[in-house]
């Protein structure tokens, strides 16, 4: 009986979310083990089965950061984002594109879904721009002084026909954040931002991002004090306030331009915890933060 009440809990959302795109940002931090990469493949493939249309987008910033200790190079960030020089391009590249993409992929077809890798260089799927300089401001002096990201890009547009096409298809995206600009170089892009915006392009119904952490946390080193509801207003004052830090800024700034968008709903979850991606959307209560309109 517990196993039928559970799927008949399910059914209003099975319903609901049938047919509907749902873009699941898989975050470095919340790739913890092969277990764990495991366990989320297979989830993903269970939402395919059920009939939603998952689309993934991956990061891997840990692994590129362990990947250029390695070779003797030391990772810098400018407000969430890796500063990029062409040395360390060719880390992203080999890291998210020749690894994590594909052991991603490898995952998900082993649980009997049909994974396509990409990255947004294929079909000019992510069109980029070189980031400008990030402009700091001495405390002391007051003297304003630029610091260039490197080979880091904005996204220009996002060309949803690809995905759509294998969507369509029943084949499940896997997106890497990478980017090209109109000369065909290759752009270091950040992962939450690309998730978001492709989630936009593709008219997804939610945006889930698997994160280390509970959620939002209103003391972000106190996991009890997870903010499970909150609207795309509210959110925008406590990031005003400074309590939404580091990594987590991208994120949610993700978040509110997603809804703002038309995505009905973001999530941060924590993708370390088994099946958090099926309690979040088969659950009343959900296990992260919800952000809505
Ligand atoms: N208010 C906050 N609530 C939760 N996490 C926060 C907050 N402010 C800063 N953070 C930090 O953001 C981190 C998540 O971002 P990040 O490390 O980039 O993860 P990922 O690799 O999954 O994208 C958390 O581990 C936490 O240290
Ligand atoms: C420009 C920029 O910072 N790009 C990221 C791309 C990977 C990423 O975003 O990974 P997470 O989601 O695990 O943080 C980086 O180089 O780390």
């Amino acid at each position: 009986m517990k196993t039928v009440n559970i799927l008949v809990e399910a059914l209003p959302y099975i319903k609901k979310f049938h047919r509907k795109k749902i873009m699941i940002k898989y975050g470095g931090h919340a790739m913890i083990d092969e277990a764990a990469m495991d366990s989320t493949a297979r989830d993903t493939v269970l939402l395919k089965y059920v009939g939603m249309e998952p689309v993934v987008v991956h990061g891997g910033g840990p692994e590129i950061s362990r990947a250029m200790n390695k070779m003797g190079k030391e990772p810098k960030f400018i407000e969430g984002l890796r500063v990029t020089d062409e040395e360390t391009m060719e880390i992203v590249k080999m890291v998210l594109v020749g690894k994590i993409n594909t052991s991603i992929v490898s995952k998900i077809c082993y649980h009997g879904g049909r994974a396509i890798g990409l990255s947004g260089k294929d079909s000019n799927l992510l069109l980029a721009r070189k980031r400008a300089p990030h402009v700091v401001r001495d405390d002391e002096t007051g003297e304003r002084r630029e610091i260039d990201l490197g080979l880091v890009g904005e996204i220009e547009s996002v060309d949803p026909g690809i995905i759509n096409m294998l969507t369509d298809n029943n084949y499940i995206p896997v997106i890497s954040p990478i980017g090209v600009d109109r000369d065909a170089n290759t752009l270091n892009l950040n992962a939450d931002t690309v998730a978001g915006e492709v989630a936009a392009g593709i008219g997804a119904e939610k945006l889930i991002v698997l994160t280390d952490v509970p959620g939002i946390l209103e003391d972000p080193s106190d996991p009890d004090t997870l903010i499970r509801r909150i609207s795309v207003d509210e959110l925008s004052d406590l990031v005003k306030s400074g309590i939404v830090e580091g990594g987590m800024l991208p994120k949610t700034l993700t978040c509110i331009q997603a809804i703002n968008d038309g995505v009905s709903s973001a999530h941060i979850i924590d993708g370390r915890v088994e099946h958090s991606l099926l309690l979040e959307i088969f659950t009343k209560k959900g296990i992260g933060t919800m952000i809505t309109e």
